[in-house]
């Protein structure tokens, strides 16, 4: 294993900084190989002549990106703080491979590992099949407006009917508590109200007396609230519905100071490399040229088409090239990622090639930036002949454990999968790591993820270089002090909890009275305001899907991303996002921190987050590399407390806030359609659920199957182990949510000891409840296997008469998700 120990810096040319020189911790062993640059004709590059190299700076300038390249741009002007130079441009351009500005990342990684995965049910064909039975059976919109009117003089009898099946599906529920959907839908109420929405903006002025008045027939709905924010806790939520004030937000209070007590002063200069050390002034001139960085690192750099290194990237990379320990922070899509990847790129081109092993890890929090990250190395990493591994759950296992097998270079991927990994995947061994990243690492750093960071952090060796990034990154000590850094160096650009400058943000005052016409206003903002390259923001993923049909009924090309869909699912919303083939991605936190999509125009925000770090993270995901973006936020009264911190933020750096006023009459009329809409929508969530049933029986079936054929295989296997039980993966899980929506957290667990873990897999295992499947699989075992098969298609057929017959009912039961959608009288 390698040891810190003051060499040169092992790259080409002079060290990046004088000063450092003699302080350069070796952690990548370095080797006298020749760097290697791929053979241009296994590149993607079609011509080397055209390859820009480090000493070829100014490319060819072509086609439409002669424009990007010809504007004139302002050198960046040095700023004291070293802060984020509002003047800083993003300079991509032609590389001259011909390749240009770079299009996005694309999430192909995921691609190899996602076969045989969970398909899951697609909206959108399911409300085509639906309306191409309706055009069959002759059911034309006429028909449906028929309907309505008669819904309408029998409303009486409906509203009756209601009643019998709420208390229906109420017993049903009492009676299986474990398949608790209920939704959280806040769907239009039939309140009266004529209340202009506000012109003013938030925090100006008292309240008036006609918001005194609505406050208080709002209070009666207070008890019905309380409910549902108890049915939140479920686990269908991401995130809860209550308005409850982020511990991040008590803690920072109104003054919002970042000051530290003289505690906190002393024990950051002892923590910390020496701040002098790192006085850091932007150079207009910097560029990657004078980082000497070697060919085919330059060269995959220019694939991406970078041509200026942003401030972080020019304070990162010198001192990680150093082998020095870094804690990052700076603005949402400044650039970060590439800031610890060349720098590690580069280290790994002097590294001893005879025997392969894995030397960098980086985790991520979430599947698709683990994914996303992976791209952008591998790209970057284009002609260098550095290889890498994904370890990011809902993926093949198997293919991940033979891709790490082959001990690749560098493993990206999230903490539960890359543990599984570290403790199931034979040939796969950690004692070689020597650069470990955490990016959006004060999420890391939550206590959601504390076992499963320990975990790793007290498996791989302690001599390593150790990276943490975010745009909102801590440097509390205390958080930062169990990763066992070495003297970190400090980079922070523009920390003061700024969003960048050429982000307007846009608030929508709902007053208290006319928050049941959010879905309206929502729908009004999407249909006339915004036509595309839109993120939609919500708290509930139950309350993101249901949006999700509403959407697809109105005609609105949407897709969803939140922890309800298999990862294909997920990893294809990106993509359909990502190209363009739909217009709104409705998700909720999950794809608030890191998403790098070209082009996002617009976030909306259906709902605050609990915290105004996620809110950076949220509206980050517009305005990205110097482009413009906006944000437009749905803000109700409860919700004032991050808007001001947001508009006093803004405007302390003199960036845009906007009070956007709604057309009333619209959001109303479109307030009664979408009411109208609502059995329509029950009925695809119930046809949704009839399918997702079918498809799990089948795949249980496939299962039963695949175990006959290959039992011995299987059972030859040596078992997989868990590093926590299910019963605390499910508290961490519940741990990490409260941390993201900002609830009490619940009381800190102590960790369990061996045998009380045994004991409490044993306790697993014995509740495990039999499913029709595994009767069907001990049938087989017993030799019966054609009656299996017979049981199987009963099971199936079973299934498949109780869709029929659910789809034939008149009055289909209420609810894909179980229980009275909220707002319905
Ligand atoms: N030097 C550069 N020149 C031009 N574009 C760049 C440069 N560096 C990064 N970018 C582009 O900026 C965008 C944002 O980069 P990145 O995703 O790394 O941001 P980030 O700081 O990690 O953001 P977040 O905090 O939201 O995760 C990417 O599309 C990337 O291609």
């Amino acid at each position: 294993m390698a040891k810190r120990k003051s060499v040169t810096l092992p790259v080409k040319g002079s060290a990046p900084k004088a000063k450092f020189d003699d302080d350069f911790v070796m952690t990548i062993s370095d080797s006298d190989d020749d760097v290697p640059i791929l053979d241009e004709e296994e590149s993607e590059v079609e011509s080397e002549d055209e390859a820009p190299t480090a000493t070829s700076p100014e490319p060819e300038v072509r086609g439409k990106k002669r424009k990007l390249a010809e504007k004139p741009s302002k050198p960046a002007k040095p700023a004291n703080d070293g802060g984020m130079d509002s003047d800083f441009e993003f300079q991509t351009g032609d590389n001259g491979d011909g390749v240009g500005e770079y299009d996005g990342w694309g999430f192909e990684g995921a691609h190899a590992a996602m076969k045989d995965q969970k398909k899951g049910v697609d909206i959108d064909d399911l409300i085509r099949r639906r309306k191409e039975k309706q055009a069959a059976e002759g059911k034309t919109e006429d028909d449906d407006d028929e309907e309505e009117a008669d819904d309408e003089s029998d409303e009486a009898d409906a509203e009756e009917e209601e009643e019998d099946e709420d208390e229906e599906e109420k017993e049903e529920a009492e009676a299986d508590n474990s398949e608790e959907e209920e939704g959280d839908v806040t769907f239009a109420g039939f309140e009266d109200d004529d209340e202009d929405i506000a012109a003013d903006g938030f925090g100006a002025g008292a309240e008036s007396e006609e918001e005194e008045a609505a406050k208080d027939s709002a209070d009666e709905d207070d008890d019905e609230d309380d409910e549902e924010a108890e049915e939140d806790e479920d686990d269908d939520n991401e995130s809860v519905a209550s308005e409850v004030p982020h511990p991040d937000d008590l803690a920072n209070s109104d003054a919002e100071s970042d000051e530290d007590n003289a505690e906190e002063k002393a024990k950051k200069a002892a923590f910390f490399a020496p701040e002098d050390e790192l006085v850091f002034n932007p150079d207009p001139s910097a560029s990657f040229q004078n980082m000497n960085l070697s060919r085919p690192i330059m060269r995959g750099i220019a694939n991406v088409g970078f041509s200026t290194p942003t401030l972080i990237q020019q304070k990162a990379i010198p001192v990680a090239l150093l082998g020095k320990d870094v804690v990052g922070g700076a603005q949402t899509g400044s650039g970060k990622t590439a800031a610890f990847v060349i720098p590690i790129l580069e280290r790994l081109l002097y590294r001893p090639k005879k025997v392969a092993s894995t030397r960098v890890l980086i985790l991520c929090p979430t599947r698709e930036l683990a994914i996303q990250a992976h791209s952008v190395a591998v790209k970057l990493a284009a002609y260098t002949d550095i290889k890498f591994g994904l370890a990011v759950g809902g993926l093949s296992v198997n293919v991940q454990a033979a891709e790490l097998k082959k001990r690749p270079d560098i493993i990206i991927g999230t903490p539960g999968r890359f543990i599984d990994h570290m403790r199931n995947s034979q040939g796969f061994g950690v004692d070689t790591i020597e650069i470990v990243v955490l990016d959006e690492a004060d999420r890391m750093l939550e206590d959601g993820f504390a076992d499963e960071l320990n975990e790793i952090i007290n498996t791989i060796p302690k001599s390593r270089q150790t990276m943490l990034f975010s745009a909102t990154m801590t440097d509390s000590v205390d958080k930062l002090i169990r990763l066992s850094l070495q003297r970190p160096v400090r980079l922070m650009v523009d920390t003061k909890k700024t969003t960048v400058k050429t982000l307007v943000q846009e608030f929508v005052r709902i007053r208290p009275q006319r928050e049941k016409h959010k879905l309206a206003m929502l729908i009004h903002i999407c249909k006339e305001l915004v036509s595309s390259r839109c993120i939609v923001f919500f708290r509930s993923k139950v309350f993101a899907h249901r949006v999700r049909v509403v959407f697809s009924l109105l005609g609105l090309k949407a897709t969803e991303l939140h922890g309800s869909l298999t990862q294909e699912q997920r990893v294809k919303a990106v993509e359909a996002f990502r190209d363009g083939s739909v217009d709104f991605l409705l998700a909720t936190d999950l794809a608030s921190r890191g998403l790098d999509i070209k082009n996002v125009d617009v976030v909306i925000n259906f709902e605050l987050p609990q915290s105004y770090d996620i809110y950076q993270h949220r509206i980050g995901r517009t305005a990205r590399a110097g482009r413009s973006g906006r944000s437009i936020t749905l803000a109700t009264e409860a919700e004032r407390k991050i808007v001001k911190t947001a508009v006093r933020n803004a405007q302390a750096q003199g960036a845009k806030v906007v009070s956007r006023v709604l057309d009333n009459d619209k959001v109303d009329t479109l307030h009664v359609k979408l009411e109208k809409l609502e059995t329509e929508v029950d009925e695809v969530l119930e046809e949704e659920k009839n399918e997702r049933h079918i498809q799990t029986l089948e795949m249980q079936v496939r299962r039963s199957e695949n175990l006959m054929k290959h039992e011995d295989e299987i059972r030859a296997r040596p078992k997989r182990t868990w590093f926590e039980s299910q019963r605390e993966k499910a508290e961490a899980k519940k741990v990490s949510k409260a941390e993201l929506n900002g609830l009490e957290l619940p009381e800190k667990r102590t960790p369990m000891s061996g045998k009380k873990r045994k004991r409490e897999e044993l306790k697993e295992e014995k509740s495990y409840k039999k499913t029709k499947a595994d009767r069907v699989v001990k049938a087989q075992r017993g030799g019966v296997k054609a009656q299996a098969k017979k049981d199987a298609k009963k099971i199936v057929r079973k299934m498949e008469a109780k869709d029929g017959m659910k789809k034939g009912r008149s009055a289909p039961k209420k609810g894909g998700f179980k229980g009275k959608p909220k707002g319905r009288k």
